[in-house]
């Protein structure tokens, strides 16, 4: 029986797909998986029961990546899942941003009661005009699962799209519109476009990388769009363009008192992935991670570990080891499990910067003492006995 938690609300649709060997439990200190979205875990407590970690969305900055992969805890996202559903939110951004569609609303609700609205409305809607996207310069800086989608549509609508990412994959290249123009220096962006929108993660190396310097680079008039992450952008510098008529809109998908109310930000309660699509197929993309990891010892789509993946087992037993990518570890576990009469009948090591995941199916299955002499060894971080 496995034990597992959700912090957030998880679609019924992925849950569904866990079996009777699952069980849900209120209290993190009992579960061996958590199924997240946006909660943090920075503050919380991992138990040593906790084996994995799967947010059901892209973004893991809400999760402590290095303290889970030094108690050997796998954390997964589910790259690509949510992003058609981003994708559609940037759009409406896009259109949001060049014609004022919410003053035109509001003002059709203050003007309610009017019986001569419509000729009134003739009148106003000067107050609410703005200018097409077609023609228009878009940058995108990101071209992961969700700037490659904003990318290619926007190609569709008439703009002409720069895109800049210079750790982009070989997959998301494949799938990039030739007729995105490719960016080498991440300034072209700023000087030349009239929409600039962000989809990187956030972390050390991206933290405000939206500052000051790189805002005085952009166009009078450029539309800000910000579907990833607030700390992306110095926001304070950008209520300040915003104030100086340097920048036309700011449009972000997350509230802060920083941006909140602002005059020229369009703002939304971080809806980027709320659609029933995103939604179901973040949680069965999670689920199904998770359920490979617990069941199989596989990982698929972690953040924090290797992928590292050999299918089911169809020997006697299969032992997983987290440990330290460091010299000599192989040597060591063939050694205690050779001591032991145990055979390795196939074998998989990988590694992901400081931390590595070997799986090894051997002929008997691996004892509770075996597996503490296995995980007695320096730089080894857990051991599952699998099967
Ligand atoms: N608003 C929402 O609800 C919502 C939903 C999904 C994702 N997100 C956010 O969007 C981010 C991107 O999501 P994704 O699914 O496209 O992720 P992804 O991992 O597929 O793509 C991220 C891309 O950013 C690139 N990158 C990294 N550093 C860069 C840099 N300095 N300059 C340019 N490119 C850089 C990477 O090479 C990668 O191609 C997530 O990390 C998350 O924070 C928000
Ligand atoms: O879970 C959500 O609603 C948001 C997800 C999003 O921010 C992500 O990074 O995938």
């Amino acid at each position: 029986m496995f034990q597992y938690t959700c912090l957030n609300p998880i679609a019924n649709v992925g849950l569904d797909l866990l079996s009777d060997d699952y069980k849900k439990v209120e209290d993190l200190k009992d579960a061996q998986a958590v199924l997240v979205r946006s909660a943090s875990m920075h503050d919380l407590d991992l138990p040593d029961s906790l084996e994995a970690v799967a947010r059901a969305g892209a973004g893991v900055n809400n999760i402590p990546l290095d303290k889970c992969a030094d108690k050997g805890i796998v954390v997964f996202n589910t790259p690509g899942a949510n992003a058609n559903g981003v994708k559609e939110m940037v759009l409406a951004g896009l259109l949001l941003a060049s014609r004022d569609i919410v003053g035109g609303i509001e003002w059709i609700k203050e003007s309610k009661d009017e019986a001569d609205i419509a000729k009134l409305a003739e009148k106003q809607k000067k107050n609410y005009a703005g200018c097409e996207i077609s023609g228009k310069k878009l940058g995108v800086i990101g071209l992961g699962a969700i700037g490659v989608l904003v990318a290619n549509a926007a190609t569709h609508l008439g703009m002409e799209v720069y895109g800049y990412d210079p750790y982009i994959s070989v997959n998301a290249a494949w799938n990039l519109s030739r007729n995105v123009k490719h960016i080498s220096n991440v300034e072209e962006i700023y000087k030349e476009c009239d929409y600039i929108t962000v989809h990187v993660p956030l972390l050390d190396s991206t933290k405000g990388m939206i500052d000051k310097n790189a805002i005085d680079m952009m166009k009078d008039g450029v539309v800000i769009l910000n579907f990833a992450r607030d700390l992306l952008v110095d926001e304070a510098a950008v209520v300040a363009a915003l104030a100086d008529k340097k920048v036309k809109r700011y449009v972000t998908d997350f509230p802060n008192p920083t941006t909140a109310g602002k005059e020229g930000v369009i703002l939304t309660p971080h809806l980027g992935a709320s659609t029933e699509e995103s939604e179901d197929n973040c949680a069965m993309m999670a689920v199904r991670e998770i359920r490979d990891y617990l069941e199989n010892g596989n990982i698929v789509h972690s953040v924090n570990y290797p992928d590292c993946s050999m299918g089911g087992c169809d020997k006697a037993g299969r032992v997983a080891v987290l440990h330290k990518n460091s010299k000599g570890m192989i040597a060591q576990y063939t050694s205690v499990l050779g001591d032991a009469d145990i055979n390795i009948e196939d074998m998989m090591n990988k590694s992901k910067g400081d931390y590595a995941y070997t799986l090894l199916d051997v002929d008997t299955p691996v004892t509770k003492e075996v597996a503490a002499k296995l995980e007695a060894i320096e730089g080894v971080l857990k051991v599952r006995v699998v099967k």
